[in-house]
């Protein structure tokens, strides 16, 4: 391999390591673009199922909370038709008893009546006329025992207290008479004076209630009931007797909820039996009561759950199998730029011993100049150069004088060392980039000016001349006492060789130490 073929060799391998450092560069960007790229597709996945599994809980919540308003709507006006023809009812008997009185033949005559529409009202338990007293003057279901009394009733005391002609709604008490539990709907009427004749009162058996609760599917742990406004609990499905009754009126619950009655919703745990349930009240417009509608919380919200449930789980298996394939593609990009990184590593490395060896191939180990192989190398190129550009070229022949005589005398080391001393000069005087200072061989060194005419050349001479004197290394065995050279001086004449420039240069070398030595000739 030459010289010259090395150095397109370097070359080529420069610009593949740039081209490999862009490469590895692309490939960290894209690995780093890739990290980000994952974080933002996960998360961006994440968000979207939250969100949609968020959005899927409260429109399942809003459903329910619609479907429990109608059902609390459909059951108050249901219960609403019970109480109007209720209060029709008593409304009727109330203006017959005030006009007619309560002798037995009226009576009579009220109880067929009422034997007639009981019919058209199911919910209707018994009918029972009492006098101000509270005792029983007359029951739609026929006999009872003389002396039966309802004077310790609530709504007895209430309608014997207050004077007002409006319906009451009881509590539920057990029928003395059938001995079922029911809801009382009554008012008072008055004697022939005006005063508090009685009360006439509509029984309204709470069976009939929880039988039609019953038939609607509200879920294991749903509750239907009817209460009125003051928190006194009517009906409960499903039914538990000790519930019957139940003054919730100093509830937590009913207190905080009591404004959302008239026709709201709520979420909360139930007092009765601590339940948690998706509440829809409504409350009547005519009558003292409202109706609640609830549904398990936990129970309304299973098929979500588990929609949710199975959404996450595919979502998530989704993002592990993207995050490890994602993952294993960042591995890989990093892989193959350390991989790069290493080439371009082991490549600047073959650089650099490349040029170790060059410099090893080119450089005298001793004084550091060029060597004789760059020399030819060099000659050659620029004797064609300037026969080319037809420019100058001028070659100095450097021979150190009587060195003989100073190894002789002070050792072949202390002479190595002058010639590095002498060789630092010659380095000094090639000042241009394209002169080369070299050992051409022993003690002889070569200086090579391009585009340097014989004039200039010998200036130059002479300039290294006074520079070795001024080293001033005592050399006893030359006549000058000190170390001093000789130099050839040649000039490169149109079509020369290189060798031929050599041979003037040797000449004119020759010539200068005939003439005494210490001189430049040309
Ligand atoms: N120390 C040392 N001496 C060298 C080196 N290369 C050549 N020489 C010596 O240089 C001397 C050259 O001697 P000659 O060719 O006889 O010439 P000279 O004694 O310099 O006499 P003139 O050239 O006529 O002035 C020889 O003794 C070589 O051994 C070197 O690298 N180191």
């Amino acid at each position: 391999m030459s010289f010259g073929e090395g150095k397109a060799e370097d070359h080529s391998l420069c610009g593949e390591i740039r081209s490999s450092i862009r490469k590895i560069l692309a490939a960290k960007h894209d690995a780093q673009l890739a990290a980000y790229l994952l974080v933002v597709v996960v998360l961006s996945v994440l968000a979207a199922t939250c969100w949609q599994i968020w959005t899927a809980r409260q429109r399942t919540l809003a459903e329910i909370d619609t479907n429990n308003r109608n059902l609390a709507q459909t059951l108050n006006t249901y219960a609403e038709g019970v109480l109007t023809q209720s209060s029709m009812l008593l409304l009727g008997m109330a203006e017959r008893l005030e006009a007619e009185g309560v002798a037995p033949e009226h009576l009579q005559r009220i109880q067929q009546l009422v034997n007639r529409q009981e019919s058209l009202l199911n919910q209707l338990n018994e009918l029972l006329v009492v006098d101000a007293r509270g005792k029983w003057l007359m029951s739609s279901k026929g006999r009872f025992p003389t002396g039966t009394s309802s004077a310790d009733r609530s709504y007895f005391l209430h309608h014997r207290e207050d004077a007002s002609d409006n319906v009451f709604i009881g509590a539920p008490i057990r029928s003395r008479s059938t001995g079922e539990w029911v809801i009382t709907v009554s008012r008072r009427f008055k004697d022939g004076q005006g005063r508090f004749g009685g009360v006439i009162v509509a029984t309204l058996g709470i069976e009939n209630f929880l039988r039609l609760f019953g038939k609607i599917d509200i879920g294991e742990h749903g509750v239907i009931a009817l209460a009125t406004t003051g928190g006194l609990l009517l009906v409960r499905h499903p039914f538990r007797e000790q519930d019957l009754g139940r003054d919730f009126s100093r509830s937590p619950n009913f207190l905080r909820h009591y404004p959302s009655l008239k026709f709201g919703t709520a979420s909360f745990e139930s007092s009765i039996d601590g339940t948690e349930r998706l509440y829809a009240f409504r409350s009547n417009d005519r009558y003292p009561i409202f109706i609640t509608v609830a549904q398990g919380r936990d129970e309304a919200l299973r098929a979500w759950r588990r929609h949710a449930l199975l959404t996450a789980t595919v979502v998530s298996s989704l993002l592990a199998l993207i995050t490890v394939i994602g993952w294993r593609l960042i591995l890989v990009i990093r892989l193959r730029a350390q991989a790069e990184s290493s080439l371009v590593a082991a490549r600047e490395k073959l650089l650099e011993a490349n040029y170790q060896l060059e410099q090893l191939a080119t450089q005298d180990p001793l004084t550091g100049l060029a060597n004789r192989r760059r020399f030819d190398d060099v000659l050659k190129r620029e004797t064609k150069r300037a026969a080319r550009e037809a420019t100058p070229l001028s070659l100095l022949l450097i021979d150190l004088d009587c060195f003989k005589g100073f190894n002789d005398h002070y050792g072949h080391v202390a002479g190595d060392e002058c010639l590095k001393a002498v060789s630092r000069q010659l380095a000094l005087s090639a000042k241009r980039p394209g002169d080369l200072a070299a050992r051409y061989g022993g003690e002889e060194l070569a200086l090579v000016l391009p585009s340097t005419p014989a004039e200039g050349a010998m200036q130059v001479a002479r300039q290294l001349l006074a520079r070795i004197r001024e080293l001033g290394i005592a050399h006893k065995a030359s006549s000058f006492g000190c170390v001093t050279a000789s130099i050839g001086v040649a000039s490169l004449q149109s079509r020369q060789e290189p060798e031929e420039l050599v041979e003037a240069a040797d000449r004119a070398l020759y010539r200068a130490k005939t003439a005494g030595r210490n001189r430049a000739e040309f």
